[in-house]
């Protein structure tokens, strides 16, 4: 076949789509949310405002932020039959189990099936108030409780919180929750967001899109990682420990989890704030050495680094979660709470002049060669 057809494996470097939705500057280590400085965003905004601002285009004002947010609250509930099945399969793992359940809400919840930007919208609010509640749910549950019922009278971070662990959080525990979901919560073309839309491409609708990306977010190369670097760190036990490890990894050939992004040379903006929030938990918690050892692994890189390779979101995040006393296994569904409105807008942009997303694959397979009948084979 064709020799000189260029293959752009992993679409390293494609531009498949026009997207209004976020920006990044993978050199100058720059992220926007609709021209906002995710910065700007970590530091000032809401989780729920920036729900607004990517969903609905503009940050709100504070009667459409109040209207916005009351139809999140009163959206967070899920059918109990959906309770049931998480006690059925209460000992999978909380990505399996969660994706089980946003399935479940598919095939319970009338207007799942309907397509068309209104419904996605809405679906989409409705899932973004549900997920936390699904997370929190099979927590409890596999942990021989009741699942903790929604308080609409908190944020949905506080209230994500509050579901999880059975107790009203600190201002501060609620405020690092919701910072951490508006870093997670839209990131352009990343592999669940991209296979989200390859599922909308089909005219499909956006439970079964969201299904995809909760699939393809669950690996250790995406949003396993956060999971991937606190058993690292656990491995490594103390700060000496790091170079020896780093080594040995790259004497393998191996990835150091939390290294390494397909868009980013510069050092992952969001990793920043993500630190900050370590080192100052850590030191209230009386609990220092997992930023010691952190620090130890990013020193021990160094010499690695030298094609741009820096920490991503994810080096961090695990260790707060850590030290909040969150299992490590729903680290990655913490990621799917806080993408849920990147997710959601990225179908419905996707939905806007539809296009079947489907490239080619250049055969590399035998010569066309003639039938053999089973017994002569
Ligand atoms: C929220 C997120 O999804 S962020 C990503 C989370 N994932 C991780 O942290 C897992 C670890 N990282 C990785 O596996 C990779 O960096 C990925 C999958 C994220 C990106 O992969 P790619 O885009 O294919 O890597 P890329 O082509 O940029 O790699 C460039 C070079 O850096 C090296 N490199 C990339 N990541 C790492 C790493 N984590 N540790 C060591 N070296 C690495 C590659 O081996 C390559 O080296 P070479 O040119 O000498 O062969
Ligand atoms: O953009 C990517 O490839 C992965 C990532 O950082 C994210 O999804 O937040």
């Amino acid at each position: 076949m064709a020799d000189d057809v260029k293959i752009n494996r992993g679409l390293k470097g494609v531009y498949f789509e026009r997207s209004g939705v976020s920006d990044i500057d993978g050199a100058a280590g720059m992220l926007q949310y609709r021209g906002y400085s995710i910065h700007d965003l970590a530091t000032h905004a809401t989780f729920e405002e920036v729900c607004h601002l990517l969903m609905k285009g503009e940050l709100p004002t504070a009667s459409e932020l109040a209207a916005f947010d009351g139809a999140l609250r009163a959206a967070r509930a899920v059918p109990d039959a959906v309770l049931d099945i998480i006690r059925t399969c209460k000992d999978g793992y909380p990505m399996d189990v969660l994706r089980t359940a946003v399935s479940a809400l598919a095939a319970l919840e009338p207007d799942s099936l309907e397509t068309g930007e209104e419904a996605f919208l809405r679906n989409g609010m409705r899932l973004t108030a549900q997920v936390p509640t699904l997370v929190a749910a099979h927590e409890a549950i596999r942990n021989g409780r009741d699942p903790v019922a929604p308080d609409d009278s908190l944020s949905h971070a506080a209230n994500w919180l509050w579901m999880l662990k059975g107790e009203t959080p600190s201002e501060d525990a609620a405020r690092l929750a919701d910072v951490d979901f508006v870093l997670h919560a839209e990131h352009g073309a990343n592999a669940s967001s991209f296979a989200a839309r390859v599922t909308v491409g089909t005219e499909a609708n956006l439970h079964g899109a969201i299904v995809t990306a909760l699939s393809t977010l669950a690996g250790p190369a995406h949003g396993g990682a956060a999971e991937d670097v606190m058993k690292m760190v656990r491995e490594i036990g103390t700060p000496e420990n790091a170079e020896a490890y780093v080594k040995a990894k790259r004497a393998n050939r191996e990835a150091v989890t939390g290294f390494g992004h397909r868009v980013y040379r510069a050092e992952d903006p969001r990793a920043r704030h993500m630190r900050e929030g370590v080192r100052k938990l850590g030191e209230e918690m009386g609990a220092p050495e997992w930023y010691a050892i952190l620090q130890a692994v990013v020193e021990a890189m160094k010499p690695y680094s030298r094609h741009g390779l820096n920490v991503n979101v994810d080096f961090y995040s695990g260790v707060i979660y850590q030290l909040h006393g969150i299992a490590m296994d729903l680290y990655v569904p913490i990621f799917a709470i806080g993408r849920m409105p990147g997710w959601v807008i990225q179908c419905i942009e996707q939905q806007r002049g539809n296009i079947l997303i489907r490239p080619l694959t250049l055969y590399n397979g035998p010569e066309p060669r003639a039938w053999v009948p089973v017994e002569d084979r």
